[in-house]
């Protein structure tokens, strides 16, 4: 019983995207997600992450309501939703850090309550807080990291130092400093670094851009694209709606925990008769007299 199921996704969610000019494909090429099996799951249309009425109440709050989702390998999946939508807590759960209160996933053929090792070695996570062991320096922490899932101390500095060659950075970037005193960006590049050092299947971004200059930007959206086209699976949350238009193949946006679209980000925009994809998301969200609200707000300063 593998538990991979056949993904009833339309032909609209077919990848289409740009190349990216940057090939970053020898950083990764090392890495073991087998070509054959790619070919497999592409030749089957097998969902790589199969979300199943995922649910989580905090006490008398329902902050991820019965959420449903069939997601093919290779695909770049935006999440949208607005604050407190449910966004954190959905990833949370299909990366294990929080147990859902019904309902259950799917991840590379392994169910998250039943397998819950197998699925953390075949998912890596890059949460919204950032947080890291302040007291060790970014090479310590990377180490540290690799230890844990098994890698191979030489193997993983490798993997460290295409990473640095790729965010361009210096080995002594890596040991100069504890994390505590890193800045924000190169915090968040070490945390981007942890999340793929193990090769994961499917990965998991959470507000991924936050503190990354514009060059560390760029380079990091050619990298997602490159990894989807390598046949990783992606989720991406994030409020930056224009980047989410242009790197996602699909985007999925929820409110007060539940699905409320799913589809290309250009059809949606299309199909709803919205100007873009962010008159869409106020639309839908409840936002859309935000420009009255934000003038009368405004009037309340004149004296
Ligand atoms: N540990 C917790 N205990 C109680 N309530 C929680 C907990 N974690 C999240 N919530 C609540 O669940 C709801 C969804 O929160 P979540 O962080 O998932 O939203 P989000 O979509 O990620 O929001 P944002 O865009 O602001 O980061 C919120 O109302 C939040 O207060």
């Amino acid at each position: 019983m593998t538990g991979l199921q056949k993904s009833p996704l339309p032909p609209r969610f077919a990848i289409a995207r740009d190349q990216p000019s940057v090939d970053f494909r020898p950083f990764f090429s090392d890495f073991t997600l087998s070509h054959r099996r790619i070919v497999e799951f592409r030749a089957s249309n097998l969902s790589m992450l199969s979300i199943r009425n995922l649910t989580k109440r905090f006490g008398l709050q329902t902050a991820v309501d019965q959420l449903s989702l069939e997601v093919p390998e290779g695909q770049i999946v935006g999440l949208l939703g607005p604050n407190g939508a449910g966004k954190s807590t959905t990833l949370k759960m299909l990366t294990g850090l929080l147990e859902p209160t019904a309902g259950t996933a799917v991840i590379a053929g392994h169910d998250l309550l039943t397998e819950p090792l197998v699925v953390k070695r075949k998912v890596g996570f890059v949460p919204d807080s950032g947080a890291v062991f302040e007291s060790l320096t970014g090479l310590e922490y990377l180490e540290m990291i690799a230890a844990l899932y098994g890698i191979d101390s030489q193997k993983a500095r490798e993997r460290i130092e295409q990473f640095l060659s790729f965010f361009e950075l210096g080995f002594d970037t890596l040991t100069d400093k504890l994390l505590g005193a890193y800045s924000k960006g190169m915090r968040r590049k070490v945390v981007i670094t942890a999340a793929l050092l193990h090769n994961p299947t499917v990965v998991f971004f959470d507000e991924p851009l936050d503190g990354l200059d514009a060059n560390a930007a760029v380079g990091f959206k050619a990298l997602i694209q490159t990894l989807a086209r390598e046949g990783k699976t992606i989720v991406y949350s994030s409020h930056i709606l224009d980047v989410v238009e242009r790197v996602c193949d699909r985007v999925v946006i929820i409110d007060k925990g539940q699905l409320k679209v799913d589809g290309a980000p250009a059809e949606l925009v299309r199909e709803h008769g919205a100007r873009s994809l962010e008159h869409l998301f106020t639309d839908l969200t409840g936002g859309s007299d935000l420009e009255q609200r934000a003038s009368d707000f405004a009037r309340t300063f004149r004296g």
